[in-house]
């Protein structure tokens, strides 16, 4: 788990942190439905500050959905959510949150150059004004953690998918969010960007940033995870704890101790008691 802090945040702005304990994001028993289907069956969901907790889980299972539901765009039907301690329908704050969605609902032919992306991650905290030094700054920090900072002046469209995935990753780091929610940030991205998103997110969770991230693959960011909530059609299924993650960091070709007999993390991915994925 990273440092909570309370002081000044990476841009030296707001605060991170409002000074008491409120969760970043606590789901009780939360359903929801989607095309007239039950599709969240009653999550808990707890993000403590400063934690990285990670979604796992087959496809279908409501990872997406959940992390919509916290973002307030899917409805819940019945449960409850609070952010940072107040009840969503209360809940204004959302520069306090950063969000890098699924790349493929964000690749949309927006014609805009990738400075313009990042920069729009900042303007929420500017109620739309103008962006100052401290905001370009801001952006140009961001794209220098992604590795895109050469690629400023490029149309969007001109990016590979991974790395209009990058430029997506820059736009919510601009913001300094105190919660970072990412829908499979590393989709599409080569394992050398993943190893920098990696290091980027140690850095955010040390300044205090909690991490709330739907994932297919640990990857490099095992190390970086303290608890990992698996779900299967639409329920939490079991939640893996840091030692069990820490074995798979330390044991990544097959070598985990035998005593491990369940499912692994990775078989977040299976599907009705058929494991489609080796242990790793
Ligand atoms: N707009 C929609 N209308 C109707 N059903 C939907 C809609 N979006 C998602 N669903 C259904 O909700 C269920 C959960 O979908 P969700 O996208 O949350 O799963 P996921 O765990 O994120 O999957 P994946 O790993 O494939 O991204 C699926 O059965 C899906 O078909």
């Amino acid at each position: 788990m990273g440092a909570q802090t309370d002081g000044p945040g990476p841009d030296g702005g707001l605060p991170h942190g409002d000074g008491t304990a409120a969760a970043p994001v606590t789901l009780r028993g939360a359903t929801a439905a989607l095309g007239g289907r039950p599709v969240l069956r009653g999550i808990d969901l707890t993000v403590e500050r400063g934690e990285t907790v990670a979604l796992l889980g087959a496809n279908g299972s409501g990872k997406s959905t959940t992390i919509r539901a916290v973002l307030g765009q899917v409805p819940l039907t019945g449960g409850s959510l609070e952010l940072f301690g107040t009840p969503l329908a209360r809940f204004r704050d959302w520069r306090r949150i950063g969000y890098v969605p699924q790349r493929s609902t964000a690749a949309a032919g927006v014609p805009a150059t990738v400075r313009e992306v990042v920069s729009a991650g900042r303007l929420a905290r500017r109620r739309f004004r103008p962006l100052g030094s401290a905001d370009k700054t801001a952006v140009r920090e961001a794209l220098e953690l992604v590795g895109m900072a050469d690629r400023a002046r490029d149309p969007v469209e001109a990016l590979s998918g991974g790395q209009h995935q990058r430029v997506l990753i820059a736009r919510a780091l601009a913001a300094a969010p105190e919660l970072l929610i990412m829908d499979e940030p590393l989709a599409g991205v080569d394992v050398a960007s993943q190893e920098v998103l990696a290091q980027t997110l140690r850095d955010q969770v040390a300044q205090g940033t909690s991490v709330l991230l739907v994932l297919h693959e640990l990857g490099p960011l095992a190390p970086l995870i303290d608890r990992a909530v698996v779900l299967r059609d639409g329920l939490v299924e079991r939640v893996e704890n840091p030692d069990r993650l820490h074995d798979l960091a330390c044991h990544p070709h097959g070598s985990v101790p035998v005593e491990h007999t369940g499912p692994t993390i990775e078989q977040g991915l299976s599907v009705g008691g058929t494991e489609t994925k080796a242990r790793i």
